[in-house]
């Protein structure tokens, strides 16, 4: 291990993921190594199938390496905690629960009274700004607002670690806008360390510190862009041209993609 992935929040470790397919295997991840520090915002982008949700789940204990290893604070994964919050694209709420019970069906695991927990939900609520929608069902929000109850439901936990999965990749453009805006304000207020995963280039560039652009067969890392705007990201930012140059690498680096090694086995998909 070197010395950055010992003091990284989280480090993969020469991960790879095989799969059995028919009589043969697909290298889903070929050996990626990455360390994020604690308090970072990582996106990671790249081609349908190149791994990223693979890379996550394993980080999050939901699926395991074939090989190599994930830690988080020195200490390998081996199943999911309450100390790495996922957020998925689909908002995977109850939907016979109100917008207050769902997020208090987080904390029904942690030893807390329930006015604690009740308190803890409505501070979440409000900081999604879905105080007025605190007994809705979730049908009856839009997508916007169910994302914001999901991410309330994730940040109630207190998580050190959020692994979003496209959050966002459902919503339009504005609402999109807006949710990365209030993302961006309670990571600087409590500098979570985040792991973003989008198809989107100008997402990536305008959350993160650093963005991860991955290939595919067998999926890995080809490039990590420093990110080297200033926060809080305004529209200024978004509109300046150092970040149309950052957008314009991200982007080469994503869709001027080498030919696969074809390192494929079997795998007809
Ligand atoms: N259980 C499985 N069995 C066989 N192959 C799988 C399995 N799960 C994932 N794969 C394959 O592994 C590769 C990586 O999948 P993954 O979902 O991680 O990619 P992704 O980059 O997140 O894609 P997308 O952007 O489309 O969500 C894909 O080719 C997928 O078909």
């Amino acid at each position: 291990m070197t010395d950055i992935q010992e003091q990284a929040k989280i480090s993969f470790q020469n991960v790879r993921r095989v799969y059995d397919v028919g009589r043969g295997t697909f290298e889903a991840l070929g050996g990626v190594d990455l360390a994020i520090a604690d308090g970072e915002f990582v996106t990671v982008v790249g081609p349908s199938g190149c791994g990223k949700s693979t890379l996550m789940n394993i980080c999050a204990g939901l699926e395991t390496a074939s090989s190599g290893t994930v830690t988080v604070d020195g200490t390998p994964v081996d199943g999911p905690s309450p100390h790495r919050g996922v957020i998925f694209q689909q908002y995977a709420l109850f939907p016979w629960l109100t917008v207050r019970k769902n997020v208090e069906f987080g904390l029904s695991l942690q030893k807390m009274s329930r006015a604690e927990r009740r308190e803890r939900a409505e501070h979440f609520i409000e900081l999604v700004g879905l105080t007025g929608f605190i007994d809705a069902y979730p049908k009856t929000l839009s997508g916007g607002m169910k994302q914001r109850c999901a991410i309330a439901r994730a940040y109630a936990v207190d998580p050190s670690i959020l692994l979003m999965d496209e959050p966002f990749g459902a919503l339009d453009a504005l609402t999109r806008v807006s949710l990365q805006d209030q993302l961006l304000r309670t990571w600087s207020a409590d500098r979570r360390t985040v792991m973003f995963i989008t198809h989107d280039v100008d997402e990536a560039v305008y959350l993160a510190r650093r963005v991860v652009v991955m290939a595919k067969e067998p999926g890995r890392i080809v490039q990590v862009i420093d990110v080297d705007l200033p926060y809080p990201r305004t529209e200024e930012v978004r509109l300046s041209p150092e970040f149309a140059q950052l957008r314009g690498e991200v982007w080469r680096a994503v869709y001027h993609q080498p030919p696969s090694e074809a390192l494929t086995k079997g795998h007809t998909a």
